[in-house]
């Protein structure tokens, strides 16, 4: 995507109202390409000139035709997705629709329109289940579906085989066809990131982040978004002849390829914000069993009152279970090159708005994690009753 070589191209970008998808956006727009950013929701910054902006549902085809029709699209990165995260991860319905649904309307949509080249944004979770896993390549197989404990993984391990099967399908305006591939991201980081470090920074400034689990050799891996940007662009890049297409038809793991223990990787934004580091860690299990108790709590009361809940069984093996992979494809097939990045960028955009503990005050050292601690621990213990000592209680 040289400015040089193709001035005019256009792009088209699902969620492209998101983290990610936005930065992506504007990069891509600096290099002179043209952008469209398709998303449900706007981007929370205000978007640069140059940059269209379509506001519409990957669920719905007709939103799809109001973006792709008049654009003469060359790319879409495929970025869109639901249920990450949080509260987000227990609403299956949403998150089939739009993971998988979504991705068929996209495929539709660039064959009806001749897209030749679409980017997939997928994750390390289609392989990753909570077995170890060092310096993985892209040999290792699917994570069988029904290994996956969240709707989130399993949805999009559906939607990249399609996007990666799909490659090589003849386009409906011609005798081109569609070329395809995926990247697979670690944990994205960076300043202004809205889907995890707010909640991690709420978490710290509650008083709530008082413990570490897990083994603490354990490693897992982050990328910084600017480096996924490259990686998408390259991505783009090595679709097209002149690349002899190299990436058509295959996924990449990505990430800062800094393997790091998951909590060590937040230490500096814990401590650059003036909170002490957690010295009390539990074993992973426990904090598992609690995960569980909680997403079966919001079973049963999310209808009432969707609550976050403090954190998911996919969050707890996520954070706490090795699991990294090898960037030698990427690096010799698209090229790919990691930049050095830390967490000061991190802290800065967060003491800039408004946060971190000045010294002197005493911050929000309430009590509470005690006993949430006790009720963990109290909790787990049911867990390992069987359920007809459970009912006798
Ligand atoms: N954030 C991470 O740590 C991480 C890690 C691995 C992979 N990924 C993948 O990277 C991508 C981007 O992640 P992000 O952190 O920027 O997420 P994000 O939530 O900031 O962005 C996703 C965007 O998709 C949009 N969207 C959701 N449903 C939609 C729909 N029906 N129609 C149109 N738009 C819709 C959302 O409004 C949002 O703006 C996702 O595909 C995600 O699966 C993220």
């Amino acid at each position: 995507m040289d400015a040089q070589r193709s001035p005019k191209e256009t792009v088209l970008i699902t969620g492209g109202g998101g983290y990610f998808g936005f930065r992506l956006g504007c990069a891509l727009s600096q290099k002179g390409v043209r952008v469209i950013l398709f998303d449900i929701s706007s981007p929370a910054q205000n978007i640069p000139q140059g940059i269209r902006f379509v506001r519409g549902d990957i669920r719905r085809l007709s939103d799809l035709e109001r973006a792709f029709q008049d654009g003469d699209i060359a790319c879409v990165f495929h970025i869109a997705s639901y249920g990450m995260s949080g509260r987000e991860q227990l609403n299956q319905n949403l998150i089939e629709e739009v993971n998988v649904g979504g991705t068929d309307n996209i495929l539709q949509a660039c064959w009806r329109w001749g897209v030749p080249r679409l980017v997939y944004t997928s994750t390390f979770n289609v392989i990753f289940g909570g077995q170890v896993i060092r310096n993985g390549d892209e040999s290792l197989p699917y994570l069988p579906l029904h290994l996956h404990p969240d709707h989130y993984s399993r949805t999009k391990s559906i939607a990249e085989k399609k996007v990666l099967e799909a490659n090589g399908s003849p386009l409906g305006t011609g005798g081109d066809v569609l070329r395809t591939c995926a990247l697979r991201p670690a944990g994205i980081y960076g300043p202004g990131e809205q889907r995890h470090l707010p909640r991690i920074v709420s978490y710290i400034e509650r008083g709530l982040f008082k413990f570490v689990y897990g083994d603490p050799s354990s490693l897992v891996e982050f990328v910084h978004v600017d480096n996924l940007v490259q990686a998408h662009i390259l991505a783009s890049e090595a679709l097209k002849a002149a690349k002899g297409h190299i990436a058509s038809g295959k996924p990449y793991f990505i990430s800062d390829g800094k393997p790091v223990n998951n909590f060590e990787f937040f230490r500096p934004l814990v401590e650059g914000l003036g909170y002490t580091f957690p010295s009390t860690r539990l074993p992973l299990t426990l904090v598992y069993c609690f995960a569980f108790l909680t997403e079966l709590s919001h079973f049963v009361l999310g209808r009432l009152y969707n609550f976050q809940p403090f954190l998911t069984r996919t969050e707890v093996y996520k954070t706490g279970v090795t699991h990294y992979f090898s960037l030698e494809k990427a690096k010799k097939e698209l090229g790919y090159e990691a930049q050095p990045f830390d967490l000061q960028e991190v802290v800065d955009w967060f003491k800039a708005h408004g946060h971190g503990r000045s010294p002197g005050n005493g911050g929000s050292d309430f009590p509470l994690w005690t006993w949430l601690l006790v009720l963990l621990l109290v909790l787990s213990i049911f867990t390992w009753l069987p359920p007809t000592a459970l009912l006798s209680v």
